[in-house]
Order: structure tokens, then C-alpha cells, then sequence
């Protein structure tokens, strides 16, 4: 029986990284004098990595970017943000207790992050918590990414389990649509950075804080009973 398989997602589900993220974004586009983005504006911009975050900062100001420029500033983003790691950048609430529980019951875990490897693992590392993981796979560890489903599947793979023991946590359309592209099933956290309710987003169930992801639900939402999961080691 195959070890069941709880995904992450990294920004704004498993680690609160808004603060640094805006900090690393204003600084990058104070250099082209566009004016300083906000948390609402970051639930817009996030979601696709630094590359697209920068150009949606520009579509905002309605200010037109070139290619040579987008790539200077996406340069000074990522050396802003490899310098100040891990910042203000922490784990939710309880996160670290769900991990525990989640693994204690005989889960394996992963990340399915849209950010960068170069950015992703130090902050982990830095934050004690990739080891963690049985598999971490970011932006620019496949030709695609969310919501392509290939990405959860390549995760999927690498964490040598199977999708249709595994389950996606993300805060995100890319997250819920790629889960569903991949035909696994969701929880979508509403602490995360949506520009929409995550409701609308239709994932299997919802929760508000991670003392909601117990075992049972893990189980319940990935069909599997009690007793399956405990012979699932
Ligand atoms: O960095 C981003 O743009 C998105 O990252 P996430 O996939 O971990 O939310
Ligand atoms: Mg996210």
C-alpha cells in the first residue's frame, strides 16, 4: 500500500513571507521609480514567481517594462531577497505540530512551490524545516509549473508516492487548479494571498487555521480509513 503524500505549498500556506516578499518587490521597483505595493497588491502579484510578479508591478502602474530592464530588476529582486533571508518570514501557526501529527500517522511531505529553488531552499533550510521533506520541487524544477498538473505529478513522483493517495494544501488558484488538473484533491487555507475567496475556487474543503488539517480529514479527503492509513507505513 502506497505511504500517503500531504503537499505544500510554500508562500502563503505553509510560510508567511508577505512582509519580505513586498520589501524585496518595492525595493526592486523603487529603482524604476514605480510607487511602493501594498498587501493587497501582492495578493495580485504573487503566484507565478519573481518574474511575473515584477511585470504584473508594472502592468499596476501601467508603466511598460523591456525585457533588458525586467531581467536587471529581476536580479536586484533575488539578491535583495537571498540577503535578507529569512527575514520576517515565518511558519503559520501550527504548522510545525500538523507536520509532526501528519508524519507521526505515517504521511510523507512535500512542496510544490512556484518560487524559485534559489529562493525556496535557503528559506526553508534557514527556517529548520526542509529536511522535513521528502521532496521539494519549485518554479523551475520542471519545464512547467502550477497549474499545470505536471508539476504535482513530477512531485508526486519524486516523493515516491502516488496521486491517488495524495493531497494538495494551497492558498492559491494555481494551487486548487492544478490539484484539479492533476485530479488530486484540495484544501485551500484562507490566511494565504488570494485576490479572490478561496471558496470560489471550489477545492475539497477549506480551512482557517492548521489545527483544522487532523489526520482524520487527511485520511477522509484522500479516501483513505483509519485502518488503511495504518498499514500504509
Ligand atoms: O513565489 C510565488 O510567486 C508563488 O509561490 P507559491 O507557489 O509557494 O505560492
Ligand atoms: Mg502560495
Amino acid at each position: 500500500m502506497t505511504t500517503p503524500l500531504v503537499i505544500f505549498d510554500l508562500d502563503g500556506t505553509l510560510i508567511d513571507t508577505a512582509p519580505d516578499l513586498i520589501d524585496s518587490l518595492n525595493h526592486t521597483i523603487a529603482a524604476a521609480g514605480l510607487a511602493p505595493v501594498t498587501f493587497e497588491d501582492l495578493t495580485y502579484l504573487v503566484g507565478q514567481g519573481v518574474r511575473v510578479m515584477i511585470h504584473r508591478a508594472f502592468e499596476l502602474r501601467k508603466v511598460p517594462l523591456d525585457e533588458p530592464t525586467a531581467e536587471r530588476l529581476f536580479d536586484r529582486y533575488i539578491e535583495h531577497y537571498r540577503a535578507h533571508m529569512p527575514g520576517r518570514s515565518r511558519p503559520y501557526d501550527g504548522v510545525v505540530e500538523c507536520l509532526d501529527r501528519l508524519e507521526t500517522a505515517g504521511m510523507r511531505l512535500a512542496i510544490c512551490t512556484n518560487k524559485i529553488g534559489q529562493l525556496a531552499i535557503p528559506l526553508l533550510e534557514k527556517l529548520g524545516l526542509a529536511d522535513r521533506f521528502a521532496t521539494i520541487t519549485c518554479g523551475d524544477t520542471f519545464a512547467v509549473r502550477k497549474p499545470d498538473a505536471r508539476h504535482i505529478l513530477g512531485t508526486v513522483d519524486r516523493a515516491g508516492c502516488d496521486p491517488t493517495r495524495s493531497l494538495m494544501i494551497g492558498d492559491s488558484v494555481n494551487d486548487i487548479l492544478a490539484a484539479q488538473n492533476a485530479r488530486v484533491p484540495s484544501v485551500a487555507v484562507t490566511f494565504g494571498y488570494s485576490d479572490v475567496s478561496v471558496d470560489t475556487l471550489n477545492p475539497d474543503h477549506v480551512i482557517s487555521g492548521y489545527d483544522q488539517l487532523t489526520v482524520e480529514l487527511v485520511q477522509s479527503l484522500i479516501g483513505l480509513d483509519a485502518k488503511q492509513a495504518a498499514t500504509a507505513k
